[in-house]
């Protein structure tokens, strides 16, 4: 695996995966290797964001999601990067006009799966995020539907690039989007959560009379 910024080569083009990643799973290794090939890109980098400005909870320490990511990944083409922190960003607006800005020469895609296309009209300046990049967007079991008929997918349908043209859009000018099937993975951080949280539950105490 290599540094996230190794990948920042110019005439690259780069699929930008930004996450909680807590905990990181299977399912987004295999987002990222279906976005390499669907996507035509030379490589994935996993940004791990400080907070979701949209979920209540907070995550994970930073070096907690960071050291997991780099110890699931396994793949020349797909890094992990902390550069939010250091860009003093948390809305992905912000973050993609600071890093079109810092690596001109760069293509980036930004990649996310159907669940957020559901809720994108919600984000900070969303709209901005479509003017600025290609959005690569992956089914998510269960939410092909809801996804596409979002207020996003609907307000920007004329920018909407067939599944069959999918591997043009790294290269595309914006604004413009491609909402592709992948094979179906039903892992989830919160799930994974939600185990580990059992897990470590003190077991209930024993009634008299119970073995
Ligand atoms: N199993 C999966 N299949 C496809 N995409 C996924 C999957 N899990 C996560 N993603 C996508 O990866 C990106 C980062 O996800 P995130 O780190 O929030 O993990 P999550 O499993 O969705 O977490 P949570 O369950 O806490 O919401 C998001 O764009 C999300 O849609
Ligand atoms: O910019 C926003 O308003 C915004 C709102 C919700 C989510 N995001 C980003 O979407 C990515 C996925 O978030 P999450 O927590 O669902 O893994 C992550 O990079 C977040 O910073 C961004």
């Amino acid at each position: 695996m290599e540094d996230g910024r190794a990948l920042f080569r110019p005439g690259a083009r780069v699929g930008l995966l930004g996450g909680s990643f807590d905990p990181p799973h299977e399912g987004h290794l295999h987002l990222s290797c279906e976005a390499l090939k669907r996507f035509g890109l030379d490589g994935v980098v996993w940004l791990v964001s400080p907070a979701n400005p949209l979920k209540a909870h907070a995550p994970a320490a930073m070096a907690v999601r960071l050291a997991a990511a780099k110890d699931l990944i396994d793949h020349p083409r797909i890094a992990v990067s902390d550069i939010e922190v250091e860009l003093g960003t948390c809305y992905t607006a912000e973050t993609l006009a600071a890093l079109t800005g810092m690596f001109p020469q760069v293509a980036f895609t930004w990649l996310m799966g159907a669940d957020n296309l559901v809720q994108f009209d919600r984000w900070e300046d969303w709209q901005q995020i479509l003017d600025l990049v290609p959005v690569g967007v992956l089914a998510r079991p269960g939410l092909r539907g809801a996804a596409l008929r979002s207020r996003a997918a609907r307000i920007y349908a004329a920018a909407r690039l067939p599944a069959r043209d999918s591997r043009a859009l790294g290269g595309m000018r914006p604004p413009v989007w491609c909402f592709v099937n992948m094979p179906m993975r039903s892992v989830s951080s919160s799930a994974l959560r939600q185990v580990t949280a059992g897990e470590e539950a003190p077991d209930a105490p024993v009634k008299q009379g119970e073995t």
